[in-house]
């Protein structure tokens, strides 16, 4: 086997002790350290059984289970201000959803960089999502009164105009103010120096906002714990506010958010759950029932799961570590579908095997590695975790997922290099996807990155780099955290279309699973496209004197439907954009556009690129069958 590189290599000893592990900041209680946990200060959230005393018990805040989208409880005081602190690409689109669909409700998005809010408050929003530009216009400009139609119904309705709820800016210390609830939703990158590098989580993004809370929230403002971080966070919170405001109580909730890339504001919008930790204590458990109610206003009671705070701290590193088990599974399955040379196909054995309804079809897509800014430093998170318990052998079976990921990358290079005679020198070579997965433009730890570093080890002509969905600016300034040599520099390039890429290219690596490099000259095999976001789903329920957003939503879907047009604003009601300002560098002339939303055509690819024509697809999506039709020799993962 390969030797391991990265995120492994920087892993710690397994021998390393809990008490020396962690070099709390200068300024900072040591007991304020999240990944101490296991030291045994004080549990504020106690076992389960004490939340079933007869005295908690009487006093427990009334929470329904039914499918209804009521509040969840009724003896709770609705919160009316609440502020995000860090507006990424959880904070943002997550805010925007609460805010679009609580009218009532004022959400502040506050971060500390300038651009990011600028761009929030503009028509090219940081983050490129489905669906998000309608959600913020919506929330943060507010609407037009509109007549509405529902198709099916007889007569007309009025809609009332809705004011502006989001407000997007860098005043944080104002925001946290004024807001009774805030979402602490900074990054928790993997830490990079010192004492656990490359494996524990680095909590100072947390520990900043939270001593911006501390010092300026009013007097029992909940802190929502949003990002996700290493078990114990929300306790080492809680120290931080007692240290600055001993005299004051505050609750601090685990929220972790699941939603992924790309597909970000369906699953805002219809979440399979929201998961909320707190103390099992009355304040606790009615600061719980008080963020319910800001998720019933469109979340069913059934979805809305109310658990302590480390199960719900523990459950989000879990569920990314057992998502990235399942793909490294496949992918190992796909290594032996290889070997094996008997036509055993690893897309068959997904097929196989999701079909079982204890396994499901999801997660079982096998290529060359999962990348992303969360799976790799949320196992890392949690094999730390297990270590510091000296769960030696527990942490190593969660860390085999990513050594599996690097293996899979490196044996994906590895056959690149093999099939194109051991050598690059004087080829061209076409990197067909950038982003770390489709639909979306985040670079950030795309598996796409470490095979370009391992590619220009090989010297090649030219690395021609195209993404339908990444900005040329946006894919060097990740290349350039690589580090790699000026004359490795000097050979990579980033290409506005696909035909710019696979231009007399010797081979083309498919390293993103876009539906435009499908293809469609080869179009009746290749799969289906994903479908657009629909933000609604099925009946209107209200009579029209109280619609709710998702009922507009639902009446916006049939009137889209009835016209067989789909447009974002069926009913005219979002108020014009402002127009940007002359020579705007975020409005793409319509033809880079348009060439880089193009399908990929590979019959023309076939007359465009240099023999061998080699097509290294690491995600699958090309028929090879076909494809070897036109000329191209073809390498899948697992066939
Ligand atoms: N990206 C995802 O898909 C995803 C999904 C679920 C959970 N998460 C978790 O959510 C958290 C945030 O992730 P992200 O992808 O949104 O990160 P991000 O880097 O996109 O955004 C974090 C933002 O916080 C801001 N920030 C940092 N410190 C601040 C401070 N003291 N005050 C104000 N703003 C501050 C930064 O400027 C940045 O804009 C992480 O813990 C991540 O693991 C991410
Ligand atoms: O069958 C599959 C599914 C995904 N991937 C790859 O896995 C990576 C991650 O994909 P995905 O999980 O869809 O995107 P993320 O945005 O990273 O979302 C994950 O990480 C988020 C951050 O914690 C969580 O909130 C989400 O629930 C979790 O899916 C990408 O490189 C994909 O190409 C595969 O290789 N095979």
């Amino acid at each position: 086997m390969p030797s391991l590189t990265g995120a492994l290599a920087r892993s710690f000893p397994s021998s390393l002790s809990m008490a020396s592990t962690v070099s709390p900041g200068a300024s900072t209680p040591s007991s304020w350290t999240a990944n101490h946990w296991a030291r045994g200060t004080p549990d504020t959230s106690p076992p389960s059984s004490r939340s079933q005393s007869p005295e908690l018990k009487s006093k427990r805040v009334e929470v329904s289970t039914g499918e209804s989208r009521s509040s969840g409880s009724q003896n709770v005081e609705p919160v009316k201000n609440i502020c995000f602190v860090g507006a990424g690409f959880v904070g943002g689109p997550t805010a925007a959803v609460i805010a679009f669909h609580n009218p009532q409700l004022i959400v502040n998005v506050v971060d500390l960089n300038e651009q990011r809010i600028a761009a929030w408050n503009s028509s090219h929003l940081p983050i490129h999502e489905n669906g998000l530009l309608k959600v913020v216009r919506t929330a943060r400009d507010g609407t037009r009164d509109t007549t509405v139609s529902v198709p099916g119904r007889r007569g007309s309705f009025e809609l009332k105009a809705r004011q502006p709820n989001l407000v997007f800016s860098t005043n944080v210390i104002a925001a946290i103010q004024e807001a009774e609830m805030v979402f602490i939703c900074v990054n928790t990158p993997t830490k990079m120096h010192g004492i656990g590098a490359g494996s524990m989580a680095d909590v100072s993004a947390i520990e900043s906002a939270t001593r911006t809370v501390a010092k300026h929230a009013k007097e029992g403002t909940i802190i929502v714990e949003k990002s996700t971080v290493p078990c114990g966070t929300a306790r080492m919170i809680q120290d931080i506010l007692r240290y600055h405001r001993p005299e004051t109580t505050f609750e601090v909730l685990s929220n972790p958010e699941f939603l992924a890339e790309g597909t970000a504001v369906d699953n805002l919008m219809h979440p399979d759950r929201i998961l909320i930790g707190s103390a099992q204590t009355l304040s606790g458990l009615k600061a719980a029932a008080a963020l319910k109610q800001v998720y019933g206003a469109w979340v069913p009671d059934a979805r809305l799961i109310t658990v302590n705070t480390f199960s719900s701290e523990l459950a989000k590193l879990v569920a990314n570590t057992m998502l990235a088990q399942r793909i490294s599974s496949m992918n190992a399955v796909s290594a032996m579908c290889e070997e094996l040379g008997l036509g055993a196909d690893v897309e068959d054995v997904s097929l196989a095997i999701g079909k079982d309804t204890r396994v499901g079809p999801k997660f079982l897509q096998a290529g060359v590695g999962f990348g992303g800014s969360c799976f790799e430093k949320d196992i890392l998170n949690l094999a730390y975790l297990a270590r510091e318990m000296h769960l030696d052998v527990v942490a190593d079976y969660w860390l085999g997922i990513l050594k599996i990921n690097e293996y899979q990358r490196e044996r994906y290079v590895r056959n690149v290099v093999r099939e194109l005679n051991g050598s690059c020198r004087g080829k061209k070579v076409s990197v067909l996807g950038f982003a770390f997965k489709d639909e979306t433009n985040d670079t950030r730890n795309s598996i796409a990155v470490h095979i370009i570093k391992d590619l220009a080890d090989e010297m090649p002509r030219e690395i021609a780099i195209f993404d339908p969905g990444c900005a040329a600016n946006e894919i060097l300034e990740e290349i350039e955290k690589i580090g790699l040599r000026a004359d490795q520099m000097e050979r990579i390039k980033i290409c506005t279309s696909w035909r710019q890429s696979v231009a007399d290219a010797a081979a083309v690596c498919i390293l993103t699973p876009w539906k435009q490099f499908r293809g469609c000259g080869v179009g009746h095999q290749a799969k289906a496209s994903k479908k657009g976001t629909s933000l609604g789903d099925g009946k209107v329920e209200s009579n029209g004197d109280n619609w709710t957003e998702m009922d507009i939503l639902k009446i916006e879907d049939s009137v889209n439907q009835e016209s067989q047009i789909v447009s974002e604003d069926p009913l005219g009601r979002l108020r014009p954009l402002a127009p940007c300002p002359e020579g705007c560098s975020h409005c793409k002339p319509a033809e880079d556009a348009a060439a880089a939303g193009e399908t990929v055509d590979w019959v023309e690819v076939a007359g465009m690129m240099n023999e061998p024509r080699w097509v290294f697809d690491g995600r699958n999506v090309v028929d090879p069958l076909e494809l070897q039709g036109l000329g191209f020799r073809v390498r899948g993962i697992g066939r």
